[in-house]
């Protein structure tokens, strides 16, 4: 372990202690574990042959055993190791599991390189799931034979009535039949059911490549054509598919994955989205397209599923995959497509664990292997559109809304002049508006990207906010549960009667407005419209969001007051306007990206309005109707905003068009804190092209008792800044209690 692993990993300094090897002691291999290990370590093997690089394997590691892959020897290691050696282990058992690609391998050692993360921590990411790296382990199954058992019950009839030709366990038919697995057993002691053995993952159905998709537009054609021939050069790049919201881009890169698909017969797809709740409906369309469902990857799937498809993806039998960002690390062993759609979204930034950006590591996938990897979307984000105007990237454009619907008229209301009533939310002309809409019948959508009630809860008497313990977070009153919910730490508690700073009773005030507050505002003002309420919390879990979200397109709501989960993606004929409630939201706190962040989210909103025949409308409600994002929207100009605020960021050095790391330091300590950042910032090597930001505290200071503080490197594009940072690491002496983590690219800044 070297000093830079022990600084960013001090829990693992002690545990591991490398083997050491010696040349002639046998065949060798190395393995590398899913921990947070920069490198593999030396085994002995005993079988005839040795596990090809990518073999699953499992080998004693400290006190465990613990599975593992084959790994590319490492380079210059034996030479190192001229000491003696004995205790070089010996691997356990080899699996069953198809070996990863070389193009994975090869790109786990990139991503380890580029996200300065351990190898092992990325391997990590590969192995997330349990139990699928021996063969199907095959499990019992029943089907009806067709016999009348001699003697029949009530209880057996109703198993009898669930059963079939399809497999089912004893546990299946039990549920759905409501009777015991006892009585299922005893019918087959009387031949009615017979044991079958079934694979418990079954094959995914093969996409239909020759099934034709609608007939596509000139520009669709064109898109399509373009990217195509592309698939058929067999060669890496990357293109953005760029059109607006309703343009018909999907069905461009449905034909592209077709393309891809149908080139090679065991070629892979991946189709990457950016959220969970865009995931169950789109499944669907795919299905309607292709003909069989594709395998689904994302944080909603049971155990068994994620087996299933991580097993089914390892042996080439799934060919199409569609999921969120880890999808990424599926063991594919063929891949010859990725599809990243709404490519600007920051939520294919991975902020957790490894930190890393999706779309920027698809790229970087396709490059290494040579595939072409698509980037789609309305509002592509400046590091692409930097990247297509040096001609790094392709581009393709679709002109207008499919079927020529109109894009919505987008106005500024500005609230210094319309000002709502106090205590309400909704100035007069939207509220004309909505009028007009549920007089016309036509659905309207009020958009605000704020969850709960209030965001703010304060004492009326001393002052006090209401904060997370040990958090400098904001408590958000969601009224439906009476409680105060931090957002960022997940702490809840029920609403207090008393401040509990000054004691006074009913002084707590709630301050602002979040989506239940604009709902009580509209029930108020509109008794007999169905009005419903769309926010994460209000509809926990996809499949009650998918209620209401059927539930709008298919008319039965009126007015849907709802945070960023409907904002994309979806597709509502019947509505025709869009009021967003708060513009400014995005804009506060202003980190580089807040103005691009917020015309991406506020296009894409609007865009949802007049998708079918009936023209849409959009308003937003601004105290900066000023500002050049809100004129842009408003203008529909969004070449122009992008190459202001491409200017803008040229001029200070920022992505794209410089490089970008956080340095951030965690402790419970302030004061050690303090010192380390202090500390660190003092023995930063300098460096021409690089100039360190900070330290400062994070605009969240301290979240669950951990404060932290943060450095930003900046440096000019041609500067290797991993090997900057790394360099400046061995110069940092660890301090206990203190935690570093690196960000290359940052995107949040909280
Ligand atoms: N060639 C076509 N024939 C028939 N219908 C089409 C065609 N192209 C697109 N559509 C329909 O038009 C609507 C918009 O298309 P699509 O979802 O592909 O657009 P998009 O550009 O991906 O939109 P967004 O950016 O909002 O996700 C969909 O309902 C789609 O089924
Ligand atoms: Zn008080």
């Amino acid at each position: 372990m070297n000093k830079m692993q022990q600084l960013l990993y001090p829990e693992l300094a002690s545990s591991a202690a490398a083997p050491s090897c010696d040349a002639d002691a046998g065949p060798r291999v190395s393995v590398l574990f899913p921990l947070p290990l920069p490198k593999a370590y030396d085994y002995l093997c005993d079988s005839e042959e040795l596990p090809p690089v990518g073999s699953f394997v499992s080998a004693p590691f400290g006190p465990r055993e613990v599975t593992g892959v084959v790994w590319p020897a490492n380079k210059g290691e034996a030479k190192k190791k001229n000491a003696k050696v004995q205790n070089l282990k010996t691997i356990s058992r080899v699996f069953d599991a198809p070996p990863l690609a070389s193009d994975l391998v090869d790109f786990i050692d990139w991503a380890a390189d580029y996200t300065m993360y351990p190898k092992g921590a990325i391997l990590r990411m590969v192995m997330r799931v349990k139990d699928a790296f021996d063969g199907p382990r095959m499990q019992t199954a029943f089907v009806a034979t067709g016999e009348k058992p001699a003697r029949i019950t009530p209880k057996r009839e109703a198993v009898l009535a669930v059963a079939g030709a399809e497999p089912q366990t004893a546990a299946q038919l039990a549920e759905a039949s409501g009777m015991s697995e006892a009585v299922v057993r005893g019918l087959v002691g009387a031949g009615s059911l017979a044991k079958v053995e079934v694979d418990p993952d079954p094959p995914f159905d093969a996409p239909d490549l020759m099934r034709a998709g609608p007939t596509l537009s000139g520009d669709q054609q064109y898109a399509a054509d373009f990217v195509a021939e592309i698939i058929a050069r067999d060669e890496h790049k990357a293109i953005l598919v760029d059109g607006v919201t309703g343009s018909g881009k999907t069905e461009v890169y449905f034909e592209a994955v077709a393309a891809a698909l149908r080139k090679d017969p065991d070629a892979q797809a991946l189709i990457l989205l950016p959220e969970i709740a865009l995931t169950l409906p789109f499944l669907e369309r795919v299905e309607a397209r292709f003909g069989a469902a594709p395998a689904p990857w994302h944080s909603e799937l049971t155990g068994a599923q994620r087996r299933r498809t991580w097993r089914r993806v390892a042996e080439g039998q799934a060919r199409l995959v569609v999921g969120a960002r880890s999808a990424l690390f599926l063991p594919f062993p063929k891949l010859k497509l990725i599809v990243v759609d709404e490519e600007h979204d920051s939520a294919y930034k991975q902020e957790e664990g490894v930190i890393y950006h999706a779309r920027d590591l698809a790229v970087a996938r396709g490059a290494r292997a040579g595939f072409p990897v698509l980037l789609a979307s309305a509002t592509p984000s400046l590091e692409t559109v930097v990247n297509v105007d040096e001609g790094r990237y392709e581009a393709v454009g679709l002109a207008g809304r499919f079927n020529d619907a109109q894009m919505p008229d987008i106005s500024l209301i500005d609230m210094r002049e319309d000002a709502p009533d106090a205590g309400k939310w909704l100035s007069p002309r939207l509220v004309d508006e909505i009028n007009a809409n549920l007089s016309a019948n036509e659905q309207s959508l009020l958009f605000l990207n704020r969850r709960g009630y209030a965001p703010l809860t304060l004492c009326r008497r001393c002052g006090h906010k209401m904060t997370a313990p040990g958090s400098d977070t904001m408590l958000v009153e969601h009224r439906f549960e009476n409680r105060l919910v931090c957002h960022h730490t997940g702490f809840s508690m029920p609403k207090p009667s008393a401040c509990p700073v000054c004691k006074a009773v009913e002084s707590l005030t709630a301050c602002g407005p979040g989506v239940e507050r604009v709902a009580e505002e509209a029930k108020e003002r509109w008794p007999d419209a169905r009005i419903e309420v769309l926010s994460s919390d209000t509809a926990p879990g996809p499949r009650t969001m998918r209620a209401v979200l059927d539930a709008m397109k298919a008319g039965e709501i009126d007015i849907l007051i709802a945070t960023q989960v409907a904002a994309k993606g979806h597709h509502f004929p019947n509505l025709t306007l869009v009021g967003v409630v708060d513009a400014d939201l995005g804009l506060a706190g202003g980190d580089l990206r807040a103005a691009e962040r917020t015309y991406q989210l506020l296009s894409q909103v609007t865009g949802r309005a007049g998708r079918a025949e009936k023209p849409g409308r959009a308003m937003l409600q601004t105290y900066q109707a000023d500002a050049a994002v809100l004129q842009a929207l408003a203008s529909g100009d969004r070449d122009a905003f992008l190459a202001a605020e491409a200017m803008g960021r040229q001029e200070l050095g920022f992505p794209p068009y410089g490089r970008l790391a956080a340095v951030t330091l965690r402790s419970p300590d302030e004061v050690a804190l303090d010192r380390a950042a202090n500390a660190m910032r003092a023995t930063a090597p300098v460096a021409d092209g690089i100039e360190i930001l900070g330290p400062a505290r994070t605009p969240i200071y301290r979240l669950r008792g951990i404060a932290r503080m943060r450095l930003l490197v900046k440096a000019r594009r041609n500067v290797n800044l991993q090997a900057y940072l790394s360099d400046w690491l061995k110069r940092t002496k660890s301090q206990s209690g203190v935690r570093i983590t690196l960000d290359i690219n940052p995107y949040s800044f909280m």
